[in-house]
């Protein structure tokens, strides 16, 4: 028989949602796999995000792996794909989307309202930084970088306050036990996709992974990207996106932040899917025109 070689980001994160996704396929297909660890820029150098250059700096070395035969199909997490399409290569399933929201990990059970002013706040996330500086100006950001556990330790080691971290990640590495807070998606959106993996596959071998493809968490993660791609945004732009679907109807909601959290856009729109042919398309481009009317293309990250 043969073996599906699936690759993946070597880091503690990558390598539990990826065992999930082989767990998956094995049992839904009864193949066998063996999964590839590849190191990416991403997970080598320290350096800020933005430093390296940004986009894809996960996704590529992945990309290259697929293209070359190296592996049959990779594991991403979707918020970290840009929304560029990479010829020869095509999602083949967005497997059932994990809690998309942002979490507080702070020291005694504190929360952003009850830490005090002044308390130190961690994120690398120019979205998370600027949603602190603008719903909790009293508190002071403080930029960052590392895996979870790194992360994490900053916070019991008493050289931060808290840190906001993805609930997804948390759950998947073990640490859920850390979290304080969840923070509501309403007023603290998260990025484009958060919570969701991406299974990629060379284009014509969708077959491989499509049985794990859930169509409504494609649908809402679908309608979240298009906004970021509308808006030229990369995956580090200050831009929380959210959807859901309740009884055929597709809501979109997108907020743009400035940077230093002084001002942010926002639009929603809802409609039927079954109204129009590309349902996810067709609300992002309405609130994508809309933000970008309110003036959000000037904001830093977007139309780069
Ligand atoms: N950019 C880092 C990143 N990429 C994916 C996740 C985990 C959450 C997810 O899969 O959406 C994280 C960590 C975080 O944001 O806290």
């Amino acid at each position: 028989m043969t073996v599906i070689r699936i690759g993946t980001r070597g880091s503690k994160l990558a390598m539990a949602q990826t065992t999930t996704v082989a767990r998956g396929l094995e049992s839904k297909t009864g193949v066998e796999t063996e999964i590839i660890p590849i190191a990416t820029q991403g997970d080598r150098s320290m350096e800020s995000l933005s430093q390296i250059g940004g986009q894809g700096v996960f996704a590529n070395a992945l990309r290259d792996s697929l293209l070359a035969g190296e592996c049959d199909v990779v594991v991403h997490s979707l918020k970290d794909l840009p929304t560029a399409e990479v010829p020869g290569l095509t999602i083949a399933a967005i497997p059932k989307r994990a809690d998309e929201r942002d979490v507080v990990c702070a020291r005694d059970e504190l929360t952003l309202a009850t830490l005090p002013a002044g308390a130190r706040v961690g994120t690398g996330s120019p979205r998370r930084q600027a949603q602190l500086r603008s719903r909790y100006p009293e508190l002071e950001v403080v930029d960052l970088r590392g895996n979870i556990d790194s992360r994490l330790a900053k916070v019991t080691g008493g050289e931060l306050d808290a840190v906001i971290l993805a609930a997804a990640g948390l759950a998947r590495a073990g640490r859920a036990a850390a979290i304080t807070e969840y923070l509501g998606i309403a007023g603290w959106p998260t990025a484009p996709g958060q919570g969701a993996l991406a299974i990629e596959v060379r284009t014509g071998e969708e077959k491989l992974a499509a049985v794990l493809d859930h169509k409504p968490s494609r649908t809402k993660t679908d309608a979240e990207r298009y906004v970021l791609a509308f808006l030229d945004a990369g995956c580090s732009a200050p831009l929380g996106a959210h959807a859901v679907i309740d009884d055929g109807l597709l809501f979109l909601d997108a907020r743009v932040y400035a940077l230093d959290g002084s001002h942010y856009f926002t639009s929603s729109h809802a409609l039927y899917v079954n109204d129009v042919d590309d349902p996810p398309r067709e609300a992002a481009q309405r609130v994508s025109d809309e933000l970008l009317a309110q003036g959000a293309g000037e904001l830093a990250g977007v139309r780069a």
